[in-house]
């Protein structure tokens, strides 16, 4: 199959990525990020999540953060809503679009979201009718679409159901989650095949964690499948709060470089999103975790 001749690329690393960071980041800091990454051409800016502040206090100011932004046309600011309290608030911050989220294995679905896949899905039945009737559109993840931390490794199937039924339940897209990174390009493509029986390739996308160096390799594999909507994040920022040992998800700056090799437009500006990425990771006072960034930046130095 020919590869796609342009991707679609989700940064998740204000939501995803700063969610795990022990230090506080100032919300200034969190819509400067945001609107940095915007205005680097990005296409959906994940905002914030409207989760319990005890389960996630650094996610403690999306309403402050959603409102916060100054909106540019044609892009996406979706927020994760994991309940209709979540999709209150969200819609009442401004939201105009929401995600759900649900996992391919029981024990991480406990210990993300207090309930089983089962009841997580019923869960979200109301969000989606809720979000029809406001003509907000809903994205829908799958969480451990590989591995578990808790159960290890997961069946293709499995992470097929689920993300038939949130496509079916009116999710617009269904993004697989690797949450541990532990995928490689045989079983990422194994996964594809499975959930593809069930949903439209071009309804799905891709959210793969680097922790064991794969991502960059799954996202090729992906390619060469059709997959052509990938999740990233600036700087490589990440992990989930409870998925203990994750790494950040791919970083944004890695894929662009991969994709403009590949000559594969995403319309995004690789200059201003590694200066994104050197904005966050300043701030957070370490190295950026994309070796594309790294390479660049020393290349402007130098
Ligand atoms: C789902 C809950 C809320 C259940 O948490 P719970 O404790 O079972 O909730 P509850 O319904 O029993 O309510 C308990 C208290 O929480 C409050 N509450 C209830 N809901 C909300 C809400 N939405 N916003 C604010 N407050 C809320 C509620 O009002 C109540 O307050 P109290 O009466 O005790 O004062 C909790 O487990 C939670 O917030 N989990 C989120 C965890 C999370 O954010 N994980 C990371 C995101 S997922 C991820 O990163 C994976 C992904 C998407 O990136 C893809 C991948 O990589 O795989």
């Amino acid at each position: 199959m020919p590869l796609p001749t342009h991707v679609k690329i989700v940064e998740v690393g204000p939501r995803d990525g700063l969610q795990n960071e022990k230090q506080v980041v100032p919300t200034a800091v969190k819509i400067e990020l945001i609107e940095r990454l915007a205005a680097a051409g990005l296409p959906a800016v994940e905002a914030t999540s409207f989760v319990s502040p005890k389960w996630v206090p650094q996610m403690g100011d999306n309403s402050e953060v959603l409102r916060g932004i100054r909106q540019q046309p044609g892009v996406a600011y979706p927020v994760l809503t994991p309940n209709l309290k979540g999709f209150d608030s969200a819609v009442e911050a401004g939201a105009t679009e929401v995600a759900i989220f649900g996992a391919a294995s029981e024990a991480f679905s406990q210990k993300n979201i207090n309930c089983s896949i089962a009841e997580s899905l019923k869960r979200f039945e109301p969000i989606v009718s809720a979000a029809s009737a406001l003509e907000i559109k809903v994205r829908g993840y799958v969480s451990c679409v590989v591995g578990c931390p808790y159960e290890g490794a997961v069946a293709p199937e499995k992470a097929a159901e689920v993300a038939k039924i949130l496509y079916d339940m009116g999710c617009y897209e269904v993004s697989l989650g690797d949450t541990i990174g532990v995928g490689n390009p045989a079983s990422v493509s194994r996964l594809l095949e499975a959930c593809a029986r069930h949903v439209p390739m071009a309804k799905l996308a891709g959210h793969y964690h680097d922790t064991y160096g794969m991502a960059v390799a799954n996202i090729y594999a992906s390619l060469q499948l059709g997959l052509a909507v990938f999740d990233a994040s600036v700087a490589g920022l990440g992990g989930c709060p409870y998925a203990k040992g994750a790494s950040g998800n791919v970083a944004t700056e890695d894929v662009v470089y991969l994709l403009e090799g590949l000559g594969i437009s995403t319309g995004i500006d690789l200059q201003r999103l590694v200066e994104a990425g050197a904005f966050i990771s300043a701030h957070l006072g370490r190295e950026s975790a994309s070796k594309a960034a790294r390479a660049l930046l020393a290349k402007c130095a130098g």
